[in-house]
């Protein structure tokens, strides 16, 4: 194939994911022509009701998933963790790049750590996971919602609606507003979404002639780590809008997995983390996790419905 079209969200930091994915196939194959299909979904249309309500995640995949489909595009790019844990079917994820810093970021004009915030501050964040971990470290803290795309988020940061906001490092790094990252949240005190940091390559299941020009891009060591975190998740739930945390790193000689499931109302939380010899094994040492965590009591926080 001499030409390659990639379907991609229109948010500065889907397209500079796009950009950077075709740059890098660019680079390895000379006399490949690479092209961007923006197009906007209906996660993105959306801003004024939680994400679980209007359908979950899978939202900001449908249109791009359509594109493929009917051969607008050969592949489309996601930040892993917006991915479902189970793709459409004919579906596969092709290459998982190189992950970026995956800790979260704290965000603030006026402190740089979230300990150093006054009682009663307002910090914004719609999403569960991060409500969760914050109201178990802060439980004075007024947490508020806040959607929308980083530089909205950062906007309404600066307009003074919040004293603080979470974001992911590798979105402020790559869209160059790395000098907005107060201080990094990091494991295992805090605990990242899982597969934040990663950028996937969707394509469809049959092409073969696809897979062998993006798999090169693949990075062995954090598909293993990403698989990981998402055998996880998977049989935690199987939706995306749940309180759910997940890291994995290699260490020397294996995996460590740490895992987290949180209530976002009361802030508990239920930990575990399993270090696991050898590279192999990935899934098998999500699902472990997973098990510690349900029998710690992450089913009955599961199962309640908190106002988040
Ligand atoms: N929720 C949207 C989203 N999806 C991926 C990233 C960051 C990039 C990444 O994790 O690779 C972000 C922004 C954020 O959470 O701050």
């Amino acid at each position: 194939m001499k030409h390659l079209r990639i379907a991609t969200r229109k948010s500065a930091l889907a397209l500079w994911q796009a950009e950077h994915v075709a740059a890098r196939l660019r680079a390895v194959h000379s006399d490949l022509e690479v092209e961007l299909v923006p197009m906007t979904t209906r996660g993105d249309q959306v801003l004024d009701r939680p994400l679980s309500e209007i359908g979950g995640k899978g939202l900001f995949l449908k249109e791009l998933e359509v594109a493929m489909l009917e051969h607008r595009a050969d592949i489309a790019v996601h930040s892993l963790k917006d991915v479902p844990m189970e793709l459409e079917p004919g579906f596969a994820i092709g290459a998982v790049l190189e992950r970026a810093d995956a800790a979260d970021a704290f965000v603030s004009n006026t402190v740089e750590r979230l300990d150093q915030l006054p009682e009663g501050a307002r910090v914004g964040t719609s999403s569960l996971r991060r409500q969760a971990q914050l109201r178990s470290l802060r439980p004075d803290l007024s947490l508020l919602d806040l959607r929308g795309n980083v530089n909205t988020r950062l906007a309404r940061l600066d307009d003074g609606h919040y004293d603080a906001i979470i974001l992911a490092c590798a979105g402020l790094e790559r869209l160059g507003l790395g000098e907005r990252i107060r201080s990094r949240l990091v494991a295992p005190d805090w605990i990242p979404a899982v597969a934040q940091g990663a950028i996937a390559i969707e394509q469809r299941v049959a092409d073969v002639g696809v897979a062998a020009l993006v798999g090169v891009l693949d990075d062995a060591g954090t598909r293993r780590c990403v698989e990981s975190e998402r055998a996880m998740n998977r049989r935690l739930h199987g939706s995306c809008n749940v309180p759910v945390a997940g890291y994995c790193v290699e260490t020397e000689s294996g995996l460590v997995l740490y895992g987290l499931v949180g209530d976002a109302g009361s802030g508990d939380l239920v930990r575990a983390e399993v270090e696991w010899s050898g590279r192999e094994g990935g899934l098998a040492l999500g699902e472990q996790v997973a098990e510690l965590l349900l029998e710690r009591g992450a089913a009955e926080i599961l199962g309640r419905l908190s106002p988040a």
